[in-house]
């Protein structure tokens, strides 16, 4: 069945529980979790990455699109990754953020084509050769999201995305993110303290408390 499962996962950190879902994210629809601060919920983000700190183990398991994601190792996994403290590459420019993301066998003119593509769907374009130093918060985040999205994920991971996004910002980006999810079809598993940040229609599941 399509979309993302977590069947029965439960996360334990040096052998004592930690946190415990099972859900269903059916293709474009989201899922919220919302709970205190420390309840785990990065560390659940983590587990669906396979990206747990050492002493942390997962049991249940975890499939997407029906393709069984337990035991493959991160890059095999397919899942776009977008995270608050999430930053650009300093060393490279914004076009070079963007090319980290793509298949190394675009090369030359076509890969120079989709990366001025990709600046143009997010109102950038002309900013491929800028130093993401220069940019405002909003156009970095705008550039993360692409190169996120340009690597075709078959999920998004999102840990606070918007938070450090003034309150206009955060509508827009938040708008693009949702838009472009279900126009791909992508499951989305968020991690937010925010309730402005669930979708209209979203489920939402707290954990502790
Ligand atoms: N790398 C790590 N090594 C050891 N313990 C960790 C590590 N990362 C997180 N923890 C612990 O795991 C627990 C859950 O942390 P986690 O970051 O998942 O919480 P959270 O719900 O995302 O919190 P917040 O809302 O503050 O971001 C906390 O007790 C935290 O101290």
């Amino acid at each position: 069945m399509n979309g993302l499962h977590l069947d029965n996962i439960a996360i334990t950190a040096g052998g004592v529980p930690l946190v415990a879902l099972s859900a269903h994210i059916p293709p474009g629809e989201t899922l919220t979790v919302m709970g205190p601060s420390g309840v785990g919920k990065s560390t659940l983000l983590a587990g669906v990455m396979g990206t747990l700190p050492a002493g942390f183990a997962l049991g249940g398991r975890l499939r997407l699109n029906g393709r069984e994601l337990t035991g493959l190792p991160p890059e095999d996994r397919r899942l776009g990754i977008l995270f608050q403290d999430e930053l650009l590459f300093p060393h490279l420019s914004v076009g070079g953020n963007l090319a980290f993301a793509l298949p190394a066998r675009l090369r030359g003119r076509a890969r120079r084509a989709r990366i001025e593509d990709a600046l143009d769907r997010i109102g950038l374009s002309g900013f491929a050769t800028r130093d993401p130093a220069t940019l405002s918060g909003g156009q970095k985040a705008r550039v993360a999201l692409m190169r996120m999205l340009l690597a075709d994920p078959q999920a998004l991971l999102l840990d606070e995305p918007f938070s450090r996004l003034d309150t206009a910002l955060r509508a827009r980006i938040r708008a693009l993110v949702f838009g472009l999810a279900a126009d791909r079809g992508l499951p989305v598993l968020l991690v937010t303290h925010d309730g402005e940040d669930v979708p209209p229609g979203g489920r939402v599941v707290q954990l502790g408390g």
